[in-house]
C-alpha cells in the first residue's frame, strides 16, 4: 500500500469510528469568569476558566481555600451568573438551576421539620411531576434502601448522625435523578470511616447508574480525589484563579481503596497533586 492509499485508508477508519469514539461533553465551562461587587470594589474570582466535562465522567476540583472552587460549582448549578462566558449543560446554556443538574452541600442542607422519607419525597414531588404517586414513592425507597437508611424513614434530620444526614442529602439528590451530580465537599465534616464508606456508596450508585451520570465534586482531599475521579482539576490561588492543571488519575476502575494506595500510578497521582497543592513540606522550607 503506497503512502497515499494508506493516508486515504487511515481517513475512512478514522471517520467510521469517530462517531463511537467521540465522548459527549455534559458540561462545557467557557471562558467563565466571574467577579462579585464588594464594599471595596470589583472582586473576580475565577477568570477565564474553560473545562469540558465528558458524560460519565467524574472530575475533582481541588484548590486552596477561596480559589474559586464553590464559585464555578455555582456556575454549573445555575445558582452563580457567569460575568463573561457562558456554561452549557447538557448541550443547553444554563440559565439557572435546573433538575438535570443536582446538588449535594457540606452542610446537607435538609428540612429539619421534615421527616426522612418527606425530605427526599417533597423534592421528587417538585422535580419530577410528571411521576405517579407510587412511582415517586418507589423511588425513594430504593434510594433510601441504597444507602441504607429505610429503618430510619420516620426520623427527623436532628436524630440523625453526620454520616446519615450525608446519606439523606445523596440519596435525595439520586432519586431526583438528574443526569450532573455536584458534590459540593460532601464529604468535608465525616470522619475517615463514615467517608470511606460514603465514597463506595456513591460509587456503588453511579455503577447502578450504568456510570452514565456526570459528576463534578469539590474536595480539599487529595486521596479522595484520587479514589473517586477520572480527572482531577487543580485550580490557582485567587483572585482572577484559573485552572493551574487538569491531572488524569489512570487507575482501572473498579478500584479496591485498600489496594490502590500501593499502585505505582496512585503514589505517582497523589506526588503530583502534593507538589501542585503544596509548597512547604517541613519547616525547612519556610525561608526567616
Ligand atoms: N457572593 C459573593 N460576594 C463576594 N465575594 C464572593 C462571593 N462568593 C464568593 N466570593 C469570594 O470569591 C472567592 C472564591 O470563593 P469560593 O467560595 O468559590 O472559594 P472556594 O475555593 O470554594 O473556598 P473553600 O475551599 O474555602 O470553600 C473568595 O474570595 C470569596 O470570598
Amino acid at each position: 500500500m503506497n503512502s497515499t492509499t494508506k493516508i486515504a485508508t487511515q481517513t475512512i477508519v478514522d471517520s467510521i469510528l469517530e462517531p463511537v469514539l467521540t465522548p459527549a461533553p455534559a458540561i462545557g465551562i467557557n471562558n467563565v469568569t466571574v467577579s462579585f461587587k464588594t464594599p471595596k470594589g470589583t472582586y473576580t474570582a475565577v477568570k477565564e476558566i474553560s473545562l469540558t466535562v465528558q458524560k460519565g465522567e467524574i472530575i475533582s476540583l481541588i484548590g486552596h481555600s477561596g480559589c474559586g472552587k464553590s464559585t464555578l460549582m455555582g456556575t454549573i448549578s445555575g445558582m452563580v451568573k457567569p460575568t463573561t462566558g457562558e456554561v452549557i449543560a447538557n448541550g443547553k446554556k444554563v440559565m439557572g438551576p435546573g433538575p438535570d443538574r443536582g446538588i449535594v452541600f457540606q452542610n446537607y442542607s435538609l428540612l429539619p421539620w421534615l421527616t426522612v422519607y418527606r425530605n427526599i419525597y417533597e423534592a421528587v414531588d417538585s422535580a419530577l411531576k410528571d411521576l405517579s404517586k407510587s412511582e415517586k414513592r418507589e423511588l425513594v425507597e430504593r434510594n433510601l434502601k441504597t444507602v441504607h437508611l429505610w429503618d430510619h424513614k420516620d426520623k427527623l434530620p436532628g436524630q440523625l448522625s453526620g454520616g446519615m444526614k450525608q446519606r439523606v442529602a445523596i440519596a435525595r439528590a439520586f432519586a431526583i435523578n438528574p443526569s450532573i451530580l455536584l458534590l459540593d465537599e460532601p464529604f468535608g465534616a465525616l470522619d475517615a470511616l463514615t467517608k470511606s464508606n460514603m465514597h463506595v456508596e456513591l460509587l456503588k450508585l453511579w455503577n447502578l447508574d450504568n456510570r452514565e451520570k456526570t459528576i463534578v465534586m469539590v474536595t480539599h482531599d487529595i486521596e479522595e480525589a484520587i479514589f473517586l475521579s477520572d480527572r482531577v482539576v487543580v485550580m490557582n490561588n485567587g483572585p482572577e484563579a484559573t485552572i493551574k492543571e487538569i491531572v488524569p488519575v489512570p487507575l482501572e476502575r473498579p478500584r479496591n481503596k485498600k489496594e490502590i494506595v500501593h499502585d505505582p500510578v496512585y503514589m505517582s497521582t497523589h506526588d503530583k497533586l502534593l507538589n501542585l497543592l503544596i509548597d512547604k513540606f517541613s519547616i525547612d522550607d519556610i525561608k526567616e
